[in-house]
């Protein structure tokens, strides 16, 4: 996200607009303007921010943002300052924050940004292709131990309702089995799968659990223990990677997109196209209204779940 701040705040200050960045998201928008959550940015500001994960702003959930009279005291806080527009850089609930916003009369541009890459309008958002790196360096280290100890590791992945980040991270970690909120296995089909790999004379076997699943990996390799111990050869071991995934320096992928997105947010500004959603189709930077975005599921490839599944062998 840093990276889109950076380049939302630099493109508006090339155009000569003033900049506010708000601290916290919807928190600090409608927090009294005494607590000071909404302040200046200038190009020395948003420096040396480029390579930090995170945002240098701040954010939060809050759920109170749902109530109308609550953002009204968000839109008075802008107005007081005389903002014209607002940048929202966010996943699927910020977005549909976001597009009633819009609908309330302010005018509005999202970022899509989200390590859930759940948000139809953008083929990927900003922050995943970082997360799957580090999910993937963390699998390939619990490797070396599967591998030496003869194990079965089932790793939970993040993805609060959606499994794109697992089957990526499945997919490009080699996983004996990829278990997803869009493509479930019953804890019998995993210990089918982990134990046709000791069968075949496989070292270890990786299983990937996205968050979002019917279960969660503490919860399978319970079940897994209990009721299919005997066949699964492996021992087993879980573990939970949680904010780690959240937690890596921006790859450059992500960097590129974080410029792109935020210099394209400024550019729909001042040609006056707001309540849309900036994203990626392909290689382009494409916008579409957010009223198409939110509430929509984005889909996951199930053929990529199929060739996982052959590529494992
Ligand atoms: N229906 C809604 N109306 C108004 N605001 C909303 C709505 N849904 C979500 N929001 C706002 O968006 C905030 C962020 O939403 P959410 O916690 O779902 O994260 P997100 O943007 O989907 O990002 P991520 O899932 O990647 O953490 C919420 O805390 C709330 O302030
Ligand atoms: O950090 P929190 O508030 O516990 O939220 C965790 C959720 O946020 C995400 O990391 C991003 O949406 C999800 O994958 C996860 O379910
Ligand atoms: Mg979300």
């Amino acid at each position: 996200m840093n990276m889109a701040i950076r380049a939302v705040t630099r493109s508006a200050l090339d155009r000569g607009w003033t900049v506010y960045g708000i601290e916290e998201g919807y928190a600090g928008l409608i927090a009294p303007a005494d607590q000071g959550k909404i302040r200046r940015l200038r190009a020395r500001d948003v420096g040396g921010i480029l390579g930090q994960g995170g945002t240098v702003l701040g954010s939060a959930r809050c759920p109170e943002f749902e109530d109308p009279e609550v953002r009204a005291r968000g839109r008075a806080n802008l107005e007081r300052l005389g903002v014209d527009a607002l940048v929202v850089i966010g996943g699927n609930g910020t977005q549909t924050g976001a597009e009633v916003l819009s609908r309330e009369g302010l005018d509005v541009v999202g970022v899509a940004s989200t390590i859930d890459n759940d948000l139809l309008g953008s083929d990927v958002t900003l922050g995943v292709d970082t997360a799957i790196n580090v999910a993937l360096d963390c699998v390939d280290k619990l490797r070396v131990t599967a591998s030496s100890h003869r194990r079965a590791s089932l790793v939970e992945v993040m993805g609060r309702d959606c499994g794109y980040l697992g089957l990526m991270v499945g997919l490009a970690c080699g996983a004996e089995a990829i278990v997803l909120p869009e493509a479930d296995m019953s804890p019998a089909q995993v210990a089918a799968r982990i134990e046709d790999a000791y069968q075949r004379g496989k070292k270890h076997a990786i299983v990937i659990v996205a968050e979002g699943s019917a279960r969660r990996a503490s919860e399978l390799e319970r079940v897994l223990l209990d009721e299919h111990c005997e066949r699964i050869g492996f021992e087993l071991r879980t573990t939970v990677l949680g904010h780690i995934q959240r937690g890596g320096s921006p790859t450059a992928t992500d960097r590129l997109l974080g410029a792109r997105f935020g210099a394209r947010a400024v550019d729909c500004i001042a040609r006056g196209e707001t309540g849309v959603l900036v994203g990626l189709r392909g290689r382009e930077i494409v916008t579409t209204p957010l009223a198409q975005v939110v509430g929509g599921i984005k889909p996951v490839d199930m053929s990529l779940v199929e060739l996982a599944r052959v590529l494992a062998v």
